[in-house]
């Protein structure tokens, strides 16, 4: 008979780990979701087998049971799961972006000898729902375990053996490292991507403008400022006191850039800037992750009628589907102004090839 999964919230997240599953085992997946519509699709979809009557009467039944609604549900349903008679030697995981609070609350599991295994994949993006699931969102990313003191190693080995599918790379972590390495990382550049579009919702409240000249760098650092409100309402919540220390570290920085500006040094100001470029230019380019969720190509193109369609000839020639296409305005910033976006990296492979073969220029970072 074949093993049961069960994935509670089938959305990005717990839809992508369940199709990543289906690519290495044979389990029969169940999904249980507060939000009927999104189950449904995820059974449409076939990235669930079946759809769960209740967690509590799934949960008894399951080998792997996978957390992955918001976090604050997540410790929710850790308090469900405990009231529980889990099957004997079953694993319980999560997805949450926080760690350390979850792992405390694990710990009424633990003491009824269920194994709980923290787990966060650091990719994803800010769309939600099943409909977005993929099974290669997680290829190259680092996934990060949160294993407690009492969990034996042959169970971290069977829960990776569970996650083989993602293609991820495991990194096992204290629970309190993680949430001020994400705090920095991750939440910290949400709060501030965030605040920067309220700033300009309000100049753009008194100056119409404002709305049509918000592009370009703008959209890409406040992209994830379209991410779901909840799940980071959550984050932020259980990331409290790293996200504390953080928020006084960036106003201080912000009173720092504000004496430069104010000073209007040009040395000093340059000197901020290259230090900034310095390291972000240092920064490890990975094919795939949190940072970059999708295998993108700059194509360096002249300012003509047609161009696009000529690109996009090439590649329909080649039978390479393209997932996004858009122009970027500041030159500066990248070597070429078109980025294509693709499923796969093959796809983004043989279209570097077929584009330099027709005398474009191509480069695969940013
Ligand atoms: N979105 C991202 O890029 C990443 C998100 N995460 C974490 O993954 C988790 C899930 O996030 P996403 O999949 O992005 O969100 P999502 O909104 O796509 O999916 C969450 C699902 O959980 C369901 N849900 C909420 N409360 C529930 C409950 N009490 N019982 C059953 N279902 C419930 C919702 O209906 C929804 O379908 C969160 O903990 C988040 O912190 C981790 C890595 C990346
Ligand atoms: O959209 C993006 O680029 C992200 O950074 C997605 C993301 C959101 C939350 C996480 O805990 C990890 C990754």
């Amino acid at each position: 008979m074949d093993r049961r999964v069960l994935i509670a919230g089938v959305g990005l997240i717990g839809g992508s780990i369940a199709l990543a599953i289906k690519k290495e085992h044979q389990a029969h997946i169940v999904g249980f979701d507060l939000n009927e519509e999104n189950c449904k699709l995820a059974a449409k979809m076939h990235i669930i087998d079946e759809i769960a009557s209740s967690l509590e009467k799934e949960a008894v039944l399951s080998d792997l049971i996978i957390l992955a609604c918001p976090v604050e549900e997540v410790g929710h349903m850790i308090g469900r799961l405990s009231e529980l008679p889990l099957k004997q030697g079953a694993i319980v995981t999560d997805v949450g972006s926080t760690k350390e609070k979850i792992m405390e609350k694990a710990e009424i599991l633990s003491e009824k000898g269920v194994t709980f295994i923290g787990g966060h994949p650091m990719a994803g993006s800010h769309k939600t729902g099943a409909g977005s699931a993929r099974g290669h969102l997680f290829e190259n990313a680092f996934y990060v375990l949160t294993p407690s003191s009492q969990t034996e190693e042959n169970k971290i080995a069977e829960l990776k053996s569970w996650l083989k599918g993602t293609k991820a790379h495991f990194v096992v972590m204290d629970p309190k490292e993680h949430d001020q390495v994400t705090g920095v990382v991750s939440h910290l550049p949400h709060l501030i991507a965030s605040s920067l579009v309220r700033q300009v919702e309000s100049h753009a409240q008194t100056n119409d403008r404002v709305r049509w000249l918000a592009a370009g760098g703008f959209r890409d650092i406040t992209r994830i400022a379209s991410s779901s409100p909840e799940m980071w309402r959550d984050i932020i919540i259980q990331n409290k006191s790293s996200l504390i220390a953080l928020l006084d570290e960036w106003i201080d920085e912000m009173d720092f850039v504000k004496s430069l500006v104010k000073k209007g040094d040009r040395e000093q100001i340059y000197h901020y800037f290259s230090g900034a470029k310095k390291f972000r230019d240092s920064l490890p380019v990975r094919a795939k992750g949190a940072i970059d969720a999708f295998y993108d190509l700059f194509v360096d193109v002249l300012d003509k009628p047609g161009v696009i369609s000529h690109v996009t000839t090439i590649l329909a020639k080649e039978q390479i589907s393209l997932t996004n296409i858009r122009i970027i305005e500041a030159r500066e910033d990248v070597f070429g102004v078109l980025r294509l976006s693709f499923q796969t990296d093959e796809d983004r492979h043989r279209a570097k090839a077929c584009l330099e073969r027709d005398g474009f220029e191509t480069y695969l970072n940013m």
